[in-house]
């Protein structure tokens, strides 16, 4: 049977708060060996890609093909998601299960579906994190308000309503970004050692 993970960090944050960046920083610190990362997005490209016979790989990347099928990923993405609002959730945990790390970082939850989700799925194992920085940071780091989406619920269902386990301020202040990091590690092994792993 595939490997049920020790540890599911559920990352969430408004575009160009550093989800990213603090997701990959996590997953150095507590070792590449026995975490990965992994997008609620991805299986989307992926299957929107096969059932649309197009190349994953080029949808993936910030690429003018990516650009020309966006909206209608977008479109088709909502589509599966009124059909059943777990639909890419499970795709990533199927993925992330035969992958078989013990600690999985999940990058992007947008929507209270995807936070219920991994709460119901994963009870014990579920982490969630919201990384905030303020508009200022956000800025220089390339974000700009763009209708449609930063007012879109992609963008803003989580920004009220959940009791998240870390807030992490990220606004470029390295001794601060540590010591929020010490924290989610710290956690991150006192649930395996709970799990015996
Ligand atoms: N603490 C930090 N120190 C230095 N650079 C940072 C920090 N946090 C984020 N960045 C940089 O800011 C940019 C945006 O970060 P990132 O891509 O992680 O944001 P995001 O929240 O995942 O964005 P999006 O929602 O648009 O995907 C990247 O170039 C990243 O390297």
């Amino acid at each position: 049977m595939a490997a049920q993970p020790g540890v599911v960090f559920v990352f969430s944050g408004k575009r160009k708060c550093g989800k990213d960046y603090v997701a990959e920083r996590l997953r150095e610190r507590i070792g590449a060996d026995c975490s990965a990362i992994y997008r609620l997005s991805a299986p989307l490209k992926e299957q929107y890609a096969r059932d649309h016979d197009l190349d994953f790989a080029r949808l993936l990347d910030a690429s003018a093909y990516k650009e020309r099928y966006r909206g209608d990923m977008i479109r088709w993405g909502e589509e599966q998601r009124e059909r059943d609002p777990d639909f890419f959730c499970e795709l990533t945990a199927a993925g992330a299960r035969d992958a078989g790390a013990p600690v999985w970082i999940v990058s992007d939850a947008r929507r209270r579906t995807d936070v219920a989700f991994f709460r119901r799925r994963f009870a014990r194992q579920t982490v969630l994190v919201r990384v905030v920085a303020c508009e200022a940071t956000r800025r220089a780091r390339g974000w700009t308000f763009t209708e449609g989406v930063d007012d879109a619920e992609s963008e803003c269902g989580l920004d009220e309503g959940v009791a998240w386990d870390h807030v992490v301020e990220n606004d470029g202040n390295e001794t601060t970004l540590e010591r929020h990091l010490d924290r989610l590690h710290s956690d991150a092994q006192s649930s395996l050692e709970g799990a015996s792993l």
